[in-house]
């Protein structure tokens, strides 16, 4: 599904991320690691957010920088501490990302309903609590038609409900429309139940197979 090749990340030329040779399978993969190993930059580089040297590409067919609509249409990432202009609500960004998405109609409906985003969806985000902008940042990380989908910490700050309906969202995407997702945690993913296809220790930017 997913496959890296020579990938170097550096900040200002002090490289904090090599990954020589990487395949993802579909599935649901997680990414454990200490702070500031490289984990946030390894999702920010997949997402299309980063420059870097090497190459990303999606089903053998979107490589990152050669087709980069294409790529972005079907890789989507929500963000480890989301942030947004104050001024905007959850309408607002939820139109935007949606179109650019290609979103169908009654996706936002439903995922505003199973994410609980009702009470607040015309409240400007600068009025937010952490968990309010947590919710907003997982819905629209689910727009569209995503191949992949990439949860930086979805757990941070989300209530234990909340929690659970993402859960069941990942199963049932995961399930019926062979979504695969790509999640960090500082909390045990294992524990949650989902069906891990495979886990990754990240230590100082370099990634290591540790699947069980
Ligand atoms: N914008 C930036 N400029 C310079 N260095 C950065 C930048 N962002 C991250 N880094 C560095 O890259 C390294 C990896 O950081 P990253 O955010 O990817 O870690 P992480 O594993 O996601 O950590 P955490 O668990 O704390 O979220 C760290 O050494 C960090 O200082």
């Amino acid at each position: 599904m997913l496959t890296v090749t020579n990938l170097i990340k550096a900040y200002d030329g002090r490289p904090v991320l090599t990954v020589p040779s990487l395949q993802l399978p579909t599935g649901i993969h997680y990414f454990r690691g200490s702070n500031g190993s490289g984990k946030t930059t390894f999702f920010r580089t997949v997402a299309g957010l980063l420059p870097f040297a090497g190459q990303i590409t999606l089903n053998d067919q979107y490589e990152i920088s050669r087709d980069p609509v294409a790529y972005r249409l079907r890789v989507n990432y929500a963000e480890a501490e989301p942030l947004y202009p104050d001024f905007l609500t959850p309408r607002d960004l939820a139109g935007f990302v949606g179109q650019a998405k290609r979103a169908p109609a009654e996706q936002v409906s439903e995922l505003v309903e199973v994410l609980g985003i009702n009470p607040f969806w015309t409240q400007p985000t600068g009025t937010f609590s952490s968990g309010m902008l947590k919710k907003l940042s997982l819905l629209l990380a689910f727009l569209g038609q995503p191949r992949l989908i990439l949860l930086d910490e979805p757990l941070t700050t989300l209530d234990t409900a909340t929690a659970s309906q993402l859960f069941g969202l990942v199963r049932q995407l995961r399930a019926d429309q062979d979504v695969s997702f790509c999640l960090t945690s500082h909390q045990d993913v294992s524990l949650t139940g989902l069906p891990l296809t495979s886990i990754w220790q990240v230590n100082d930017g370099l990634l290591t197979d540790v699947t069980p």
